[in-house]
């Protein structure tokens, strides 16, 4: 183990309360809105393919008109209440909303810049609205904030001169007061989501980051920070010099998701994700593969299935309405949600071997395990290997306790449930009530007779 100052300061999973809720979470909402979705991926009429949201950093796109925008912020069709019915709707249990991203435009009015909402048509707090509307609905809120700020003039890639050092103190008391801002106008936010912190410039700041962190915790106790905030004194993030994850979960899963257990380490992480391959911003033309929303339920199982959480981004447009794809996903993942949440809500890695036909889940604390089915093989049996000392108890359909299954055992500690002929089009959930061999006084272990 390497001495270290500024590594992680906890090893192994949070357990307190709140990380408790956040581990159980399962389904999230993203929102990326800011001044990016007025030109949506276009420019005087060219249609460019990079993420929308990161238009400014283009060539061609002048970055002076660019930042102008904020004079031209004005979305009449923005309701914060409508966006979080909408995710209420779909199952979303908490939702990480941009206060700033890379662009440094605020959205909410930030008495440390000039660049924000107050300085716009709009000239009200988005992020209230949005925070008021999702503690409404009950939605916990986390706030994203991208530390790399293009508008900011003190803003470094990296720290070469002694100019540089001078301007990127100045901007390390401007992040602080931010971030110290938000925390207090906004009270019941749960966490914060950083971003935009890969730069030299930042990366060097391990001992202000670690203390800033510190504060933050202080300030907020219970506060929620992944593994993007900050880097150790050798520049190491997401985990530090000696392997140990930095902050309360993994934040690296962006836009993948981790194909077995072992690739998670022992620890919380959620995973973003958009929709088309590469679009956080509204973009109009959507173009390549958009994902469908059985695939983005496949993902939330998978997800669940390996102890994390799904967190599906939507993009509203410059008007602030949500477009009419990503609403239709979010009532079919709803509609879903409806029948099927008690296998994504609370639920965990279960300790099975994962199968073709799908993925398992356990809830949280008990022997209940899930099947969510995604692929149903043509022998109409999906095949079950129960780790030791695990009996199935009782197997029946979530949706229709009544439709049972007799698991037939077909080798030692491995089973089959066999399907009715059936033309399931959409996933389905099966209910595993297992047993556990107590550990009894040494006489064999009995399997509970089905
Ligand atoms: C959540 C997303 N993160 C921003 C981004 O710049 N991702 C690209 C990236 C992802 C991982 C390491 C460096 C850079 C995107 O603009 C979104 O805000």
């Amino acid at each position: 183990k390497i001495a270290l100052l500024h590594g992680a300061h906890r090893v192994g999973k949070r357990t307190d309360a709140t990380m408790e809720k956040w581990r159980g979470y399962g389904l999230g909402q993203f929102i990326h809105w800011g001044l990016y979705a007025i030109p949506g991926g276009a420019w005087n009429g060219k249609q460019y393919n990079g993420a929308a949201e990161w238009i400014r950093s283009w060539d061609g796109i002048p970055k002076s008109t660019y930042d102008s925008l904020n004079y031209s912020f004005n979305p009449t069709a923005f309701d914060a209440k409508a966006w979080a019915k909408t995710a209420k709707q779909m199952g979303a249990r908490y939702v990480t909303f941009t206060t700033k991203h890379h662009d440094g435009f605020c959205l909410w009015p930030s008495k440390y810049t000039k660049y924000t909402v107050k300085n716009s048509p709009y000239k009200k707090d988005i992020v209230k609205a949005v925070v008021d509307a999702y503690d409404q609905e009950g939605i916990d809120v986390i706030l994203y904030f991208s530390v790399m700020d293009w508008n900011h003039p003190d803003w470094r890639y990296d720290i070469k001169t002694k100019e540089d050092s001078i301007a990127f103190e100045r901007f390390k008391k401007f992040t602080r007061n931010q971030l110290i801002e938000l925390l207090t106008n906004y009270p019941t936010v749960k966490g914060l989501w950083f971003d935009g912190t890969w730069d030299k410039s930042w990366v060097k700041q391990a001992a202000f980051a670690d203390e800033l962190e510190t504060e933050m915790r202080r300030l907020r106790p219970g506060l929620i920070i992944g593994s993007r905030f900050r880097a150790d004194e050798n520049g190491k993030r997401h985990f530090d010099s000696n392997g140990v994850l930095m902050g309360d979960y993994e934040q690296g899963w962006e836009r993948k998701i981790p194909s077995k257990i072992e690739d998670v380490h022992g620890n919380d992480w959620d995973c973003v994700m958009t929709v088309p391959e590469n679009q956080w911003g509204y973009n109009a033309a959507w173009n390549g593969h958009l994902k469908t929303g059985t695939e983005l339920i496949e993902m939330t199982a998978r997800c669940v299935s390996l102890g994390g959480n799904f967190v599906l981004n939507f993009g509203p447009k410059g008007d602030g309405a949500i477009r009419q794809e990503e609403i239709k996903l979010a009532e079919e993942i709803g509609d879903w949600m409806k029948v099927n949440q008690e296998a994504i809500y609370n639920c965990e890695y279960a300790g099975f071997d994962k199968q073709d036909w799908g993925y398992f889940t356990r809830k949280t604390g008990t022997d209940k395990v899930y099947m969510v089915v995604f692929n149903v093989p043509l022998s109409g049996a999906l095949r079950i290997k129960t780790p030791s000392k695990t009996a199935i108890k009782k197997a029946y359909m979530l949706a229709d306790a009544e439709e049972s299954f007799v698991p037939e055992e077909i080798s030692a500690d491995e089973y089959f449930l066999h399907l009715k002929k059936s033309t399931n089009s959409k996933p389905f959930v099966i209910v595993l009530e297992t047993l556990k061999a107590t550990q009894d006084n040494g006489t064999k272990y009995e399997k509970a007779k089905i």
